[in-house]
């Protein structure tokens, strides 16, 4: 018996210091809970319901009062608090067992270490440490299985966080978030969507007083964050079925350069081929717009080319980045249906020179302030062929899984651009995945509809100065030789990538 005591008392022991971690954890629980009991114990169960009803009422009328402030600190936390523990805690072993991400070493079986749950209305963010001898991969992978594992439909998968560090001027602060938002390669984020952020219609942003070429405001993330473009030295290619929202793309980033485009440090030409029924709407904001047929459309381009060029001779010394100034303007070409220029078109010359054009200011225009933005329904081989051109590229609804690859790039898919799957509800429109600067998974976005009025209004408010551009040269009688740019055949062309020269030879085939 004498030796039973010491056995038992050993054991106590050790049980009692390996809860401690989990007794910290769940230290908010464990505080209320020894509380409640303690006046239970105490006082009896009258007290312990008096109080209850007197913590309710506090937080009612904090709430009808102080709405945001009360969500922030009790509605969200209690939330967060309750899913933590009756949804992920509890099944949490069980999920990563079967989803395969437990691993066994030394008969030992490694599960995933939950760290934080965190609420929003529509998204539990769960933060992981992964056990030695996975990489974030191994979660994209299981991401289906994770979401419905925990009644989600959709859990996404993120290998860094996702807010940045806040601007602080205390050093000390600072110091603190240099330690709190350092690099941590064994967490994940998990996001499991509850409910859709994204189900409601952004209307449009106001326009800004200053347009910020560095964080042009085009819509909202699925955090809710406004999804902003870095516009300077970047083309964008927008690639959407049919009806999927593309315009609301295009008029979105037009809004937000609407004050730089009044100004003249942002002069706009745009290219409709589909008759000038999406960027007619808004005329006055372009300083060239062609519309109704191929050859000026393809003389613009050329001509553009041509500023480039010139630009490029003035800067050749000086500096090695385009600023944009009055003099100096950046020139923002949108063509609308970029494919009526690439492939559609019969006419074989005008075909090449549109695309020996596009491949000019595609390969050299970014740096020199001459940006394209492009959009098209179908990521068919000739826009593909582009696409790596386009640092920024924005996918709407696709009709094939396929393509989302074709369009943000290998890998994409798996890592949660779900294109494909988008609704095509006329009221799910405008919905799309861009793959952001900071981070490798891509982020769904609702862009901001932007209305007829609200396009008219635009256009009459934020006309574009009138300047005398050089008229178009009628490119009917030209004939070129049909390659302008051949590296290796010719000594002096400019290098280009070999992607880009097959996208020209396929003309000659
Ligand atoms: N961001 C959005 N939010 C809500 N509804 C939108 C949004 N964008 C577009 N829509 C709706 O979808 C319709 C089609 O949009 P839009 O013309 O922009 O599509 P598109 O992809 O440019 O089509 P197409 O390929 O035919 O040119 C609009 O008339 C509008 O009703």
């Amino acid at each position: 018996m004498w030796i039973v005591i010491p056995y038992l008392l050993f054991k106590a022991t050790v049980l009692l210091v390996r809860s401690l971690p989990v007794l910290w954890r769940n230290r908010t629980s464990v505080t209320l809970a020894v509380l409640a009991v303690w006046l239970w114990h105490r006082n009896g169960w009258e007290i312990l319901a008096l109080f209850a009803g007197v913590a309710g009422a506090t937080v009612g009328v904090w709430w009808w009062r102080w709405r945001p402030w009360c969500e922030r600190f009790v509605v969200l936390p209690v939330l967060s608090w309750w899913q933590r523990l009756f949804v992920y805690q509890l099944h949490w072993r069980e999920a990563m067992t079967v989803c395969r991400l437990a691993e066994r070493f030394d008969s030992k079986l490694n599960v995933p270490k939950l760290l934080r749950v965190r609420c929003t209305y529509a998204t539990d963010e769960v933060l992981l440490r992964m056990p030695r001898g996975q990489n974030p991969d191994d979660y994209h992978a299981a991401a289906a299985n994770l979401a419905y594992s925990f009644g989600a439909r959709i859990c996404r998968v993120y290998s860094g966080r996702r807010e940045q560090p806040p601007a602080r001027t205390n050093r000390l602060l600072r110091l603190v978030d240099r330690f709190r938002y350092r690099d941590r390669p064994r967490l994940v984020w998990l996001v499991f969507v509850r409910r859709d952020p994204l189900r409601r219609t952004v209307p449009a942003f106001d326009i800004p007083d200053a347009t910020d070429l560095e964080a042009l405001p085009l819509g909202v993330r699925e955090d809710l964050v406004r999804y902003v473009l870095r516009l300077l030295a970047t083309h964008v290619l927008i690639v959407g079925a049919t009806r999927a929202g593309k315009g609301s793309v295009q008029w979105s980033l037009i809004r937000a350069l609407a004050p730089a485009i009044r100004s003249g440090l942002v002069r706009l030409w745009g290219i409709d081929p589909k008759g000038g029924v999406e960027l007619s709407l808004g005329r006055q904001l372009f300083s060239r717009y062609e519309y109704a047929t191929v050859p000026p459309m393809v003389a613009m381009l050329e001509e553009l080319v041509e500023v480039m060029r010139e630009r490029q001779a003035r800067m050749q010394g000086k500096t090695r980045v385009h600023t944009p100034t009055l003099d100096e303007p950046l020139y923002v070409l949108m063509v609308d249906e970029i494919l009526a220029l690439v492939a559609l078109l019969q006419d074989v010359d005008l075909r090449t020179r549109a695309k020996a054009a596009l491949a000019m200011l595609l390969t050299q225009g970014a740096g020199l302030g001459v940006l394209v933005i492009a959009a098209t329904q179908d990521p068919r081989k000739e826009v593909v062929e582009l696409r790596d051109f386009f640092p920024t590229r924005i996918a709407l609804r696709l009709n094939e899984p396929n393509h989302v690859d074709l369009v943000l790039g290998q890998g994409s898919r798996a890592r949660g651009a779900l294109c494909d799957q988008l609704s095509a509800r006329p009221s799910m429109r405008g919905i799309g995945y861009v793959v952001l600067d900071d981070r490798p998974e891509p982020e769904r976005v609702r862009f901001a509809y932007v209305t007829d009025d609200e396009i008219r209004d635009m256009a009459v408010m934020y006309a574009a100065p009138v300047v005398v551009e050089r008229p178009a040269a009628v490119p009917e009688q030209r004939r070129e030789p049909r390659h302008v740019y051949k590296p290796g055949r010719h000594a002096q062309g400019p290098l280009l990538p070999d992607s880009l020269t097959n996208f020209l030879d396929s003309e000659a085939a």
